[in-house]
């Protein structure tokens, strides 16, 4: 198997708490692979150090053979990141901040042009090209850090979240540049919430929870015969609130 990213023994501690514990990530070039698990589980902690941008505190993390942290140049060129929280230059225009990236990832000016054009057109953006970004709604905001993360033609993108405050349409216009971007052998690591998005988008997948792998592997082996949904609240924990929880909010409305 060829590895697009590869995490052993990942560990990462805030305080007194290890958000990342341990972690072990196998994911194979050419896979569409959906990362899980609830609030705080540490996936946002484990995108970040697999992509250079949160030093680990144990463990190793590589991506199409290149050490994030002792390789940084190479391994950075292969990928397209979308991170949580994306700071961007939000007093460039759309355009403008396109080029700006495209030129930092060194591609020629007309290539940038061309693809920028492209994505953004792809993306809905094409009317709000010379819109400064501060003006773009969060939807928004989440498609031109997107196009960023696409410009260079990277070959592994790791997405935190990349549906996230996006309309019906626009999801599925990512949906479908990112089955492209596989289909034309590249590898997408994506974050989400939700589980239908997952079993419908995703090959292979990982639900973590307290900084550790709870399962991995094919959606049917991860599923085990059951829903996603099912299995991903099996797998954490979940039980239903007690009886009479909120009992304040039910009198509240009653006196009414
Ligand atoms: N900079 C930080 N300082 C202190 N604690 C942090 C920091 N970043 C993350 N944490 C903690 O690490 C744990 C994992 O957080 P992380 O953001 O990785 O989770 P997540 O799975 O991405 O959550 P969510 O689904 O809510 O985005 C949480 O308990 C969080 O409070």
């Amino acid at each position: 198997m060829i590895s697009a990213m590869s995490l052993r023994g990942l560990r990462k501690n805030f305080g007194q708490k290890w958000a990342v514990d341990d972690l072990e990530l196998e994911v194979r070039q050419g896979c569409m692979f959906g990362l899980v698990g609830p609030n705080g589980a540490g996936k946002t902690t484990t995108l970040s150090m697999a992509t250079g941008l949160l030093r680990p505190d144990a463990g190793t993390a590589s991506v199409l053979d290149h050490d994030v942290w002792s390789d940084p140049v190479r391994a950075k060129e292969l990928m397209g990141v979308l991170p949580d929280g994306l700071r961007l230059f939000d007093r460039l225009s759309g355009g403008e901040l396109l080029r700006y990236v495209g030129l930092i990832r060194r591609v020629p000016l007309p290539d940038i042009e061309a693809r920028s054009a492209e994505l953004l057109a792809a993306l809905g953006l094409a009317d709000d090209r010379d819109t400064l970004v501060v003006e773009y709604s969060a939807g928004m905001t989440k498609k031109i850090g997107l196009a960023c993360a696409l410009i260079h033609a990277p070959r592994l993108l790791i997405l935190d979240e990349p549906f996230e405050a996006v309309d019906p349409v626009s999801g599925e216009t990512i949906r479908s540049i990112l089955r492209d971007f596989v289909r034309g052998g590249g590898t997408v690591v994506l974050s989400s919430h939700v589980m239908e998005l997952v079993e419908s988008l995703c090959d292979e997948l990982a639900v973590v929870a307290q900084g550790r792998v709870l399962a991995a592997g094919t959606l049917d082996d991860v599923r085990a015969g059951s829903t996603l949904q099912q299995r991903f609240l099996e797998l954490v924990g979940f039980q239903a609130g007690a009886e009479g929880g909120l009992a304040w909010l039910q009198s509240s409305s009653d006196s009414n």
